[in-house]
């Protein structure tokens, strides 16, 4: 088994957007760390994020069970409490045992006008209760098609991470995710992942400090599934993914965990 990139422990986090109840969860997870019960499974960062109304149902099974499978909200309120609703906020997640919450999301982005200001209070949120933000960064369409992927995510990187302290950024992972890989099939070739990644860990580098980009890891997303996994994983700096779809069928997620052995 090769090392992971820089001592970095490979992320592999199954976002399921706004599928499977809370039963269905159960059974999903259950699935899930019966089939990745052995030694191996130390060696990659298995998470899922449910939706909300299904967080408790795998909290209780996860520390019922003391399963290694850690999880995760899709998105935090930037605001602690009071009349915001709809809203769930950084204390509600923490209280639930949460990891990870992914933060600006495309599809928040792109549905629920969330700009890089909201997300940086999003990240600060996230820290502020103890939960690991997945900031998501990536470029749409017309953005690839100009030739502007770089510059445009390291602007949505450098607005999520605006005052944001080293001690804290030190563990955010970061998820590329080109928009127009997303739920499409069309997955980006691993050049494509390498630049944007590779770009990201060097802006980290300007912002931080070489040592930090070193340690954060960086995912990428969009039609991420067990035929293309290896391939990206085999980039110096991406250090996991983000998956969608095939995040749903727990038999293709245990295949994608198991990138390695392809
Ligand atoms: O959060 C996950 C991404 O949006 C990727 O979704 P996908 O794997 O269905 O393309």
């Amino acid at each position: 088994m090769t090392a992971p990139a820089q001592g970095r422990t490979p992320l592999m986090a199954g976002n399921w957007k706004m599928n499977l109840n809370h039963l269905e969860a159960i059974a999903h997870v259950q699935k899930l760390a019966f089939a990745l019960a052995d030694k191996d499974y130390d060696a990659v960062e298995v998470a899922v994020l449910p939706p909300f109304t299904d967080l408790r149902s795998v909290q209780t099974l996860v520390d019922g069970d003391k399963l290694k499978i850690k999880y995760g909200a899709q998105d935090i309120s930037a605001q602690d409490s009071g009349a915001y609703t709809g809203e769930i906020s950084g204390p509600m997640l923490a209280k639930l045992k949460c990891t990870f919450v992914a933060v600006g999301h495309s599809e928040r982005r792109q549905y629920h006008g969330e700009n890089d200001e909201i997300c940086n209070a999003k990240v600060k949120a996230a820290f502020k209760h103890g939960l690991t933000p997945i900031l998501c960064v990536g470029e749409g369409l017309d953005i690839r098609k100009a030739g502007d992927q770089v510059s445009y995510t390291l602007a949505q990187l450098d607005g999520a991470l605006k005052d944001v302290p080293a001690e804290h950024a030190e563990s955010i992972v970061i998820a590329y995710e080109p928009v127009w890989a997303i739920g499409t099939g069309e997955v980006a070739t691993p050049e494509d992942a390498q630049e944007v990644c590779g770009a990201i860990r060097r802006r980290l580098a300007e912002l931080y400090s070489q040592e930090l980009a070193d340690a954060v890891r960086i995912q990428y997303g969009g039609s991420v599934k067990s035929g293309n996994v290896a391939a990206i994983m085999a980039q110096p700096d991406v250090d996991g993914a983000l998956i969608g779809g095939a995040a749903l069928d727990a038999d293709e997620f245990v295949k994608i965990v198991r990138f390695r052995d392809q």
